[in-house]
């Protein structure tokens, strides 16, 4: 699959919100949080549904935000449900190719590196294989796959991210979804740096994958920029 072009005035909106070097004071990776959803807040017709919600100058936008960071971050219910590449294929005019870590949640192992779209891509040599976080050692190890071992299986968003940076060097992580590790990561008082929401023209029902946490949450440093169907929405949370 080939990209639309990345139009000519989203890089100068997103800069802002790109990953800042990493800070002296942190040792947590400078944390994106970004998602397309319907106009009621749906990230997807239902879960596991693969629903297509961006246009594809939106989606262009998307590997451009994948360009700039380390690691990429989903959750098990993505992982099941989408297959999903994880890799980026936006490419500067320079022609320097850049791909995040791929990290991916599959606490009970269910899945399998081999045979996946990640496992394709990689062995094109257009994508990274994964971290894959395990609850406890993981019951066969594969190739190229490395594994964050975790003992709890309620996963501390802060105590994960900080592993990312210290034991994989991880040193800014996007979060891309579902629905759950949004909703909870947006409730972590000071772990997210920038938000970057892309709003489809398209409304996708009560039974779809709701954007919306448990609690309400002030955003600072708004931006907005309009394309041909969709909107996308720039901020940081105020916290
Ligand atoms: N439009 C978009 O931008 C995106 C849409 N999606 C869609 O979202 C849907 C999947 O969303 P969800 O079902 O909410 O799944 P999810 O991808 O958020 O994964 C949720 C699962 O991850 C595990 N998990 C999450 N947080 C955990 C924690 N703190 N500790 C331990 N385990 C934890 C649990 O197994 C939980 O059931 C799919 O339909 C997918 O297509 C996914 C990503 C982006
Ligand atoms: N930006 C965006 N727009 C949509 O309409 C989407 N459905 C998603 N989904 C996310 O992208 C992942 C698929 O990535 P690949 O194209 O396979 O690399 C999927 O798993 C969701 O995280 N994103």
């Amino acid at each position: 699959m080939s990209l639309a072009p990345l139009r000519d005035d989203l890089p100068s909106c997103l800069e802002p919100y790109l990953p800042q070097p990493p800070s002296a004071h942190s040792d947590r990776p400078f944390v994106t949080v970004t998602w397309a959803q319907s106009l009621d807040a749906r990230i997807s017709k239902g879960p596991g549904i693969r629903t297509a919600i961006s246009h594809p100058e939106t989606k262009t936008m998307t590997h451009y935000l994948r360009y700039h960071h380390a690691g990429i971050l989903i959750g098990t219910g993505t992982l099941l449900a989408d297959n999903p590449g994880l890799n980026c294929k936006w490419v500067p005019q320079n022609g320097d190719r850049r791909t995040p870590k791929p990290v991916v949640m599959d606490l009970s192992q269910k899945w399998r590196f081999e045979g996946s779209q990640m496992w394709e891509l990689y062995k094109k040599g257009t994508g990274k294989p994964p971290i894959v976080i395990v609850l406890g050692e993981p019951k066969a190890r594969e190739t190229g796959v490395g594994y964050l071992i975790v003992d709890d299986p309620s996963v501390k968003w802060d105590t994960l991210l900080r592993r990312l940076r210290s034991e994989f060097r991880l040193d800014s992580m996007m979060i891309e979804g579902g629905g759950r590790i949004i909703n909870d990561v947006l409730m972590e008082a000071g772990l997210v740096d920038s938000i970057v929401v892309t709003i489809g023209s398209t409304i996708l029902g009560k039974n779809g994958v709701e954007v919306s946490p448990m609690h309400s949450l002030t955003l600072k440093h708004i931006r907005w920029w309009t394309g041909t169907t969709d909107a996308i929405m720039c901020a940081q949370p105020d916290v």
